[in-house]
């Protein structure tokens, strides 16, 4: 008998384009949301764009309640959650990179009210999705949570950010070839729950941003609506696959082994790229792809390097040698590489000198 179901979470929503931020309030019409937002933002994010934002509600008589968070953690979730039961509040706005717009998803889900996305930089891959991603001591969680009623994507803001910002975007996206390779690895050894639409769709996501290359250059805004584009389809996947497995493998247990060994030293996207070329050179070897994935980095000005990343080559090995055992998710690294090993394929890749 056939028993399978699955219910696939999407936005309503999604403006992208030039100015869009001025739409916030049509946006929120739009949905039929009624009463007073909390703007969770961090500290740029807020002068950027949540303060233009707070205005655009003030003056059709709303008053937003505003809340700033420095990390993503689960103290700044609670946070979150006791603010908004304090101000009363019906609906939340994550307005900022992947901290600020995390963090909202995550209380959220747990206030069980709707938000919306408000990406002010191209950074990474969560403005959509329906995952949150938070350190906790020795582990990271991937958190379930409901992706945003509508995102509000304004290119114009995307592309005055810094342009690292964009390159760590673009990077986050590049690294879905390695997630895929070691998710349908985890099918093929042990039998986990896999969708080869999911994983076809960040593959998809991945090479159609490399194949737009050339139009990702900084100053440029239609680069900010190419990398807008490929960071929502690859979100899409997590929520299709209900996990972030399309956009998540061994390097992103590489970057959040860093962020716990050097943290602040290098964004997200940065550090799960050049862990893409290392995990790419495990899957393939000296033929595989991990040539491809790097000049891809290298063509959008994204580092290929512990020294570009500003982290020791040490830290690399210690990273690359313990970020198995972040969580029970099984990749290349199987239980894990020794340090030869990892000196080995850092150094072959030349991340390490
Ligand atoms: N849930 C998911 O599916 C996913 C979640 N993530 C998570 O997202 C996070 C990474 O996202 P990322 O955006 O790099 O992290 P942050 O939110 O920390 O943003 C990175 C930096 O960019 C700054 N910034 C943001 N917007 C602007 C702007 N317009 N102008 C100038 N500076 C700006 C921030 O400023 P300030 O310091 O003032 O905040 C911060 O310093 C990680 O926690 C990662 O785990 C990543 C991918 C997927
Ligand atoms: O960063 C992500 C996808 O790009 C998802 O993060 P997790 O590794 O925490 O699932
Ligand atoms: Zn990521």
């Amino acid at each position: 008998m056939f028993e399978k179901s699955t219910w696939i979470r999407l936005p309503r929503n999604v403006v992208v384009g030039h100015g869009v931020i001025d739409r916030v309030v049509d946006v929120v019409d739009d949905l039929h949301l009624q009463g007073r937002p909390l703007f969770v933002t961090s500290p740029t994010p807020k002068e950027v764009a949540a303060d233009p934002i707070a205005a655009d509600f003030e003056a059709a008589g709303v008053d937003p309640a505003v809340v700033t968070v420095e990390e993503a953690t689960f103290e700044a979730v609670e946070e979150v959650i006791e603010t908004a039961e304090a101000e009363e509040v019906s609906y939340l706005v994550g307005i900022g990179g992947g901290k600020a717009i995390d963090i909202a998803k995550m209380a959220s889900h747990h206030l069980e009210m709707g938000f919306l996305s408000v990406p002010t930089a191209a950074s990474h891959d969560g403005v959509i999705s329906n995952r949150g991603s938070v350190p906790d001591g020795d582990t990271r969680h991937s958190v379930a949570a409901k992706p945003p009623l509508a995102v509000v994507a304004d290119t114009e803001v995307l592309a005055q950010a810094p342009w690292e910002l964009t390159t760590a975007g673009c990077a986050d996206i590049i690294s879905n070839y390695t997630a895929v390779m070691d998710w349908r690895l985890a099918k093929r050894l042990k039998d986990v729950e896999y969708s080869e639409y999911a994983a076809s769709l960040s593959e998809m996501t991945a090479e159609i941003l490399v194949d737009n290359a050339d139009l990702i250059r900084p100053g440029l805004e239609e680069s900010a609506w190419v990398v807008s584009k490929a960071l929502m389809s690859s979100g899409v996947a997590m929520s299709i696959a209900d996990s972030s497995r399309p956009a998540s493998g061994a390097e992103h247990l590489f970057s959040h082994q860093l962020d716990r060994l050097a943290p602040g030293a290098a964004l997200h996207g940065h550090q799960v790229g050049v862990g893409s070329i290392m995990t790419a050179y495990l899957h393939g070897g000296e033929d595989g792809i991990w040539r491809d994935i790097r000049d891809a980095l290298n063509s959008i000005d994204a580092p290929t390097t512990a020294d570009e990343l500003g982290i020791d080559d040490e830290t690399v090995l210690e990273a690359l040698t313990t970020c198995h055992a972040i969580r029970d998710r099984y990749t290349i690294l199987g239980d894990g590489m020794n340090e030869r090993a990892a000196r080995e394929v850092a150094t072959k890749t030349r991340v390490i000198s």
